[in-house]
């Protein structure tokens, strides 16, 4: 997939549960990721494989079924060997973003984890889950990317506080990230 505006915003209705009230998590080393606190910029970067912020696009989104109204949007692939393996989208309420726009829209191909774990004024807070069907938007969105869906994908949402204000970040896992990841688990 050319990452073009077609690919943004992404707009997906997802029910997400908090991993306690989830009577089924993925194998171990899926649920080890969705569920690991700290950054997923810094995981991703350990593995060595060469990291990348692809940016789909950023921008005001009209309150949908979002619990802010009106946000900014920052919609990303994460890759490894120039492979996504994560598709990110960040939600800020005008309010916090009004506190940090040079920060956050300034990013660019810069992480947002790099910002979100180095700027104390971010509290990360807590984490839920949900899994993807095969018609989920984020599974075409994964067979755009030549990447063939096997089965349910996952992803999570982190709430990182900031002052009296709150940003969401989405990461849901591809099917790249899945398949590398339970290869390294039977290593
Ligand atoms: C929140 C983090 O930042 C990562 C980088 C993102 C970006 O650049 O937009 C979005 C989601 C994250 O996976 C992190 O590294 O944990």
């Amino acid at each position: 997939m050319s990452v073009t505006s077609l690919s943004f915003p992404y707009g997906e209705s997802i029910q997400w549960f908090s991993p306690d009230a989830v009577t089924y998590l993925p194998d171990g080393s899926m649920t080890e990721w969705i569920l690991a606190p700290g950054s997923l910029t810094a995981r991703l970067k350990a593995l060595g494989l060469g990291f990348e912020v692809r940016v789909l696009g950023e921008g005001f989104i009209a309150a949908g079924d979002e619990q802010m109204s009106a946000p900014w949007v920052r919609e990303v692939l994460l890759c490894l060997g120039g492979i996504p393996w994560v598709f990110a989208r960040t939600l800020v309420p005008t309010s916090l973003l009004n506190q940090c726009q040079a920060e956050l829209m300034g990013l660019g191909d810069k992480p947002l984890g790099e910002l979100l774990f180095s700027d104390p004024r971010f509290i990360p807070g807590r984490i839920e889950v949900a899994s993807f069907n095969n018609c989920s938007r984020l599974a075409q969105l994964a067979a755009s990317l030549s990447q063939t869906v096997t089965g349910p994908l996952w992803g999570r949402r982190r709430y990182f506080g900031f002052g009296h204000d709150e940003l969401t970040v989405c990461e849901m896992f591809l099917p790249a990230a899945v398949t590398a990841l339970s290869d390294r688990n039977q290593a």
